[in-house]
């Protein structure tokens, strides 16, 4: 057989570009887009434009945004004209003292400039707009953008204004992510998360798969952004369409090259529409794109210490790009996977046309009349280019984002993304108005082009997607891997759930946490009586303790890098009990292991810094008694533990009662581990008065409390000499002020308030709004979305993510869940949820006084106090203030 190489040469692809780029200057040029490119080519020009839409665009409080605008006059780019220039100038000068009058007029000038980018949702603008861009003879692709979705309000109303949209005659094509439609997505609860999104976005397919049936073809185009959602945004897709009554629907889905995975999800789709079209359903169609958002994937994985998930270069972005029209483009695979080509790359586009024509997949079929490949752009850019694109290629399908003016700041996340592409050298876009009169340019981008081109035919295959951590592998070969000493400390990744291997052993372990007996043995065998017996554990431990501190440090260090391998081989046993005995759900408790086996690495490396002061000698404490809280039952007594024992001494440790299996199985890893077990002493105290003798006696060379402050007062006064080290209660406030993004507050403060039911001290127990925010109806109605959509149930439950509390409610905390004190209300009241009073839903009090119980009580439970305060100085008094650190200090200075 004789394979025919289809692949455009270059110069045929460079010759197609140099006509089309010859054609567009017979354009007209949109004025505004026009002056926005000149301004992102000043050296000031992107932190210009972005300051002015997250800054000036954004805030509610209009004073905010005329000291931004003032800040932001300084920087004016000189590239702007002239009567410009002076606006801002003018306008930066009076925007502090008249914010009322000059932002307003500002937000209108950057609103006409990049009005070419948004259409404005206002009925009566949206129809017009839409009739003078469908003249052009292009097809609109209408995406609604919104206020960020934190809970189920939110996600319906988005999902309403997408229906509305598509339901209207002049609307045949509508984009929609599952993220925006679903608010709680728990990639650990995959199925139940697939389920909630066919629910949700069944009707809009529906209306859809009506319109096509009076013979009126309505598209709806799956969006996808984040990496996490790549699985869920398949699966959902094609269990939609699975369903009776729509297998005649045409529908589509995106891909993201700028992710090695790309390749390998479009054979799985080819392989399941080429099986629906043999059944006689419709093909779906794939757009391509180079990828929606690459900062926040790198935020992303830097978070978690996960590998990035896309390629690190522009140029392996643009092979895979290529790899996977490639692929996709021949007349077989195009009948079942129609292929939107998406991008303003005008090589790309070229090459992807010639070799469209090559392959003969330029007609459209005369089954269904639609091309196989069609080419899409984003509204507003480069118009000149896409018109002589179009001349060629046919009809443009364009992404048009739809937002309402009075939510335009919404709008930001996507104008930032264009801005910087604009402006970055690396993106074809920076170059798109000089491209014409500008040689160096155009042979900068045909040599990007060539050198992708090369990186394909070098290598056609499958890649291996980059994420690969797969939990119930390394649980068989964890153990055995110790990193070596001396070689620093690296924090532990955290279990990755948009890995399926990962969810499925994240739902045995789930499964297994119900009935669990781990730790009992442990425990039981831990069991002291008698003070007898508890002077026996302390000479023991004392012994061991000798032997010990004898060792090399080196030695200590390399038992104690040991135990951070154990701990991660029972990273699954270490959360089924956790779950079991202390309500923690998955997401909570997983992140906890990372933190105990952080501490096995770190206390092993710090063993070596004990050696390393000259003329200086270690002299460390022999028995060390460990007393954690219930609340962090893995990582607070593997801190302690793994302290003492990295500093030479044999460690006591007494697990909190209520979860006392969890410090059972921790300290088995340990032994497990090498640690000796006299040196590493578990115990279960039988009384009240071994537990002070536990705590005072005269052996005891050091206490390591965390716990409630009036236990360190006990213990200091069981023992007034006592070397006590405590950490103890916490009344934690997140203060929000005008400049905050209000959306990203709101969620930080439910997730920080509500994680592990609000027990921690870290957690968010008060939200102090400062001015305006007090009064934003915008604030407000996020955080009561995102606190009345959080799914509170049993940590069995993977979809769970509030768990009960440890204990039925009593004493301040049901006080707290139940009354409210003077000038009190309740913004979301918790409810109770079993009989025997642990599950609650989540509580918000507004109201709160200064100095009332709200404000100054630790509840530890799922209740946030809401205060307003006038200014910085009244949520942080300057006396406060002056204890901070100077960058602290300065930082908050910033924020006002
Ligand atoms: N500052 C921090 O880093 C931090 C971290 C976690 C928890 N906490 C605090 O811990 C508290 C919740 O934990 P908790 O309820 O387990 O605290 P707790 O003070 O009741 O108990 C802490 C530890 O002390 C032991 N203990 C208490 N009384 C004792 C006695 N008479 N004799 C011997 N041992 C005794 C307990 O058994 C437990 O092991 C909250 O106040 C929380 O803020 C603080
Ligand atoms: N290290 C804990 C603080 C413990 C408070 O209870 C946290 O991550 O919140």
């Amino acid at each position: 057989m004789t394979v025919v190489d289809t692949t455009p040469r270059t110069e045929e692809v460079a010759a197609l570009v140099q006509r089309w780029l010859k054609e567009s200057e017979t354009h007209p040029v949109e004025p505004a887009a026009q002056r926005l490119s000149e301004v992102l080519k000043d050296p000031n020009g992107l932190d210009f434009t972005v300051g002015f839409v997250d800054g000036v665009m954004r805030p509610e409080d209009l004073r905010v945004a005329g000291r931004k605008l003032a800040d932001l006059a300084e920087i004016t780019p000189t590239l702007l004209p002239g009567y410009l220039r002076a606006a801002i100038k003018t306008g930066g000068f009076w925007a502090p003292k008249l914010p009322g009058v000059v932002v307003p007029i500002s937000r209108r000038v950057l609103r006409a400039m990049v009005g070419h980018l948004v259409l404005d949702a206002t009925p009566s603008k949206l129809g017009p707009a839409i009739a003078k861009l469908r003249k052009s003879g292009n097809r609109l692709n209408l995406n609604l953008l919104g206020e960020a979705v934190l809970g189920e309000r939110e996600a319906g109303r988005r999902l309403k204004g997408t229906y509305d949209f598509l339901a209207r005659d002049d609307v045949d094509y509508v984009s929609i992510k599952v993220s925006s439609v679903v608010s709680q997505l728990s990639m650990w609860s995959f199925d139940e998360a697939v389920a909630d999104v066919v629910e949700k976005l069944t009707p809009l397919y529906e209306l859809a798969a009506a319109a096509e049936a009076k013979g009126k073809a309505k598209f709806i185009n799956l969006d996808m952004e984040e990496y996490r959602d790549l699985d869920l945004t398949i699966a959902a897709f094609t269990s939609i369409l699975d369903q009776p009554g729509l297998e005649n629907l045409e529908a589509g889905i995106v891909l993201q090259a700028y992710l090695p995975d790309a390749l390998g999800a479009m054979q799985h789709l080819q392989q399941w529409a080429a099986a629906r079209r043999a059944k006689g359903g419709a093909p779906i169609k794939v757009r391509v794109v180079k990828g929606a958002n690459l900062a926040m994937e790198e935020v992303d994985a830097k978070i978690h210490d996960w590998p990035l998930a896309t390629y690190s270069t522009k140029q392996d972005s643009d092979t895979n790009y290529k790899r996977v029209l490639d692929w996709a483009m021949t007349p077989e695979r195009l009948d079942a996977v129609r292929i939107g080509v998406a991008g303003h790359n005008l090589f790309d586009i070229a090459y992807t046309w010639l070799l469209a024509k090559a392959r003969g997949v330029t007609d459209p079929s005369t089954s269904s009349g639609q091309a196989p490949v069609e080419y899409e752009m984003l509204l507003g850019m480069a118009t000149g280019q896409a018109e002589a694109v179009r001349k060629d290629v046919g009809r443009l399908l364009l992404y048009t984002p739809v937002v309402n003016p009075a939510e335009f700041d919404v709008a930001i996340a996507y104008l930032v993304r264009r801005l910087e592409e604009n402006a970055s050298p690396e993106n074809f876009m920076s170059a798109v108005f000089e491209l014409a009169s500008n040689p160096a340019l155009l042979t900068r981008e045909r040599e990007r082009f060539e050198r992708s081109l090369a990186g394909l035919e070098a290598d056609r295959g499958v890649p291996a997607p980059h994420r690969v951590q797969n939990r119930a592998e390394e649980a068989e070969s964890a153990g055995s891997q110790s990193p070596s000493t001396g070689t620093g400390f690296h924090n532990q990744a955290d279990t990755d759930p948009a890995l399926a291997a990962n969810r499925a052993w994240g739902r045995e372990i789930l499964r297994r946490s119900v009935s669990t007996t781990l730790g009992e043995g442990a425990i039981a065998a831990a069991r002291v009586e008698s003070p007898a017996q508890l002077d026996d554990v302390f000479a023991a431990a004392s012994a061991a303790a000798e032997k010990w501190a004898a060792l090399p440090a080196a030695d200590r260090a390399a038992v104690l890098h040991r135990a951070g391998a154990e701990l991660a081989a029972r990273r699954g046993q270490l959360i089924e009990i956790m779950a079991h005995e202390a309500g923690k759900t998955i997401a909570e408790a997983d992140p906890e292991v990372s933190e105990a086996i952080d501490f096995a690495h770190y206390y092993a490396e710090r063993a070596l810094d004990l050696e390393k002061i000259p003329g200086a000698e270690f002299v460390p404490s022999k028995v060390t008694v460990v007393t954690p809280p219930w609340n962090f039952p893995v990582a607070i007594p593997a801190g302690g533990v793994l302290a003492a024992l990295a500093s030479g001494s044999a460690a006591v440790i007494k697990p909190a009662k209520l979860t006392q299996r969890c410090g059972a199985v921790m300290v088995e890893a340990l032994w497990a581990a090498g640690v000796p077990r006299d040196l590493l002493a578990l115990v279960d105290l039988g009384s009240r008065e071994l537990g002070t003798q536990l705590v005072s006696s005269p052996i005891v060379d050091r206490v390591i409390l965390t716990g409630a402050y009036e236990t360190a007062q006990l213990f200091r006064s069981f023992r007034s000499d006592l070397p006590l080290l405590a950490e103890t209660s916490g009344k934690n406030a997140i203060i929000v002020t005008p400049s905050a993004d209000l959306d990203l507050a709101a969620a930080d403060v439910a997730r920080s308030a509500f994680g592990h039911a609000g027990q921690k001290c870290s957690a968010a127990s008060l939200a102090i709004l400062v001015g305006s925010v007090a009064d934003s109806k915008r604030f407000e109605r996020q955080l009561v979305d995102a606190v009345t959509s959080m799914r509170v149930g049993l940590p069995s439950d993977p979809a769970t993510q509030m768990g009960p509390i440890i204990e039925p409610a009593n004493g301040k905390l049901l006080k707290a869940l139940t009354t409210l004190e003077r000038g009190e209300r309740w913004l979301v009241e918790p409810k109770k949820l079993d009989d025997e009073g642990r599950q609650w839903t989540p509580g918000v009090k507004t109201g709160v006084a200064p100095g009332s119980t709200t404000h100054m009580t630790e509840f530890f439970g799922p209740v946030l106090g809401v205060m307003r305060a006038k200014d910085l100085d009244e949520a942080i008094p300057p006396a406060e203030r002056r204890r901070l650190r100077p960058n602290r200090r300065a930082a908050l200075a910033r924020l006002r």
